[in-house]
């Protein structure tokens, strides 16, 4: 038996301030699909984004999602772990969250440990993040993904403050941990590797809708070209 979609989008106009952004956007979202947006700097991934996001929140019940924004919302106050910890602060109550960001037990620390150490952060759980380089801050805010987990992650250009190489296995630690992902991602390389589909914004609407693996490098490098 098929599982109805997470999500069915039907001929939107997705707008800011009354100013459409994207016209026409028509598409459903199924558990187990890694969904890319490309487009040029400003084609409305985000807009996109940010509508599958409230689509999914309106949802009864709403799916678990983990969130890695492009401004990634890290206290750089506090430390690495303190801003990992936080993914997982409304599994407890407010009493309990509090406990622990002031005095972290041991096994709040532990928790934390794995996804510090997959995202490359080993030795930093102490540093305070506004220390931190701008990859290591989008490190951070990846490790929180990790640590709250969830049916689906949301992450716009998650990877876009680290090297090639470093970038390709995060992405690939957020493959393994969800199910199903929506990223904006701004290489068109890492994202046929990581995504089942793809979509192309451009000219204020969606271009294309194709399995990844129908689509070759030439065509979404056309989404940048004139
Ligand atoms: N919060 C907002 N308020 C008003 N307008 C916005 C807002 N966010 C985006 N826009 C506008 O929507 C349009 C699309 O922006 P969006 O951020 O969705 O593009 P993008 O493809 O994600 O760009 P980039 O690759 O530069 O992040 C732009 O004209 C932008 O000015």
């Amino acid at each position: 038996m098929t599982r109805p979609p997470l999500l069915r989008l039907e001929g939107e106009t997705l707008a800011w301030d009354g100013a459409a952004v994207l016209s026409g956007v028509s598409l459903s979202l199924a558990r187990g699909e890694r969904l890319v947006l490309l487009g040029r700097s400003g084609s409305g991934k985000s807009t996109l984004l940010n509508a599958i996001r409230l689509g999914l929140e309106a949802q009864h019940p709403a799916p678990r999602l983990a969130l890695v924004p492009q401004d990634p919302g890290l206290v750089p106050q506090l430390s690495v772990f303190h801003n990992v910890w936080m993914g997982r602060l409304d599994d407890h109550s407010a009493l309990h969250g509090l406990r622990v960001l002031l005095h972290p037990p041991a096994a709040a620390r532990a928790q934390a440990d794995g996804p510090i150490a997959r995202v490359g952060l080993n030795g930093f759980a102490r540093r305070r993040v506004g220390s931190l380089s701008g990859g290591q801050k989008q490190r951070t805010a990846l490790a929180r993904a990790l640590l709250r987990g969830g049916d689906a992650l949301i992450a716009d250009e998650p990877v876009s403050a680290v090297d090639p190489r470093q970038s390709g296995d995060l992405l690939e630690a957020l493959r393994d941990r969800f199910e199903t992902m929506v990223l904006a991602l701004h290489d068109p390389a890492r994202a046929l590797a990581i995504g089942t589909r793809i979509i192309g914004l451009g000219a204020g609407r969606i271009l294309f809708d194709r399995p990844a693996r129908e689509l070759s490098l030439q065509e979404i490098h056309a989404l940048y070209e004139a």
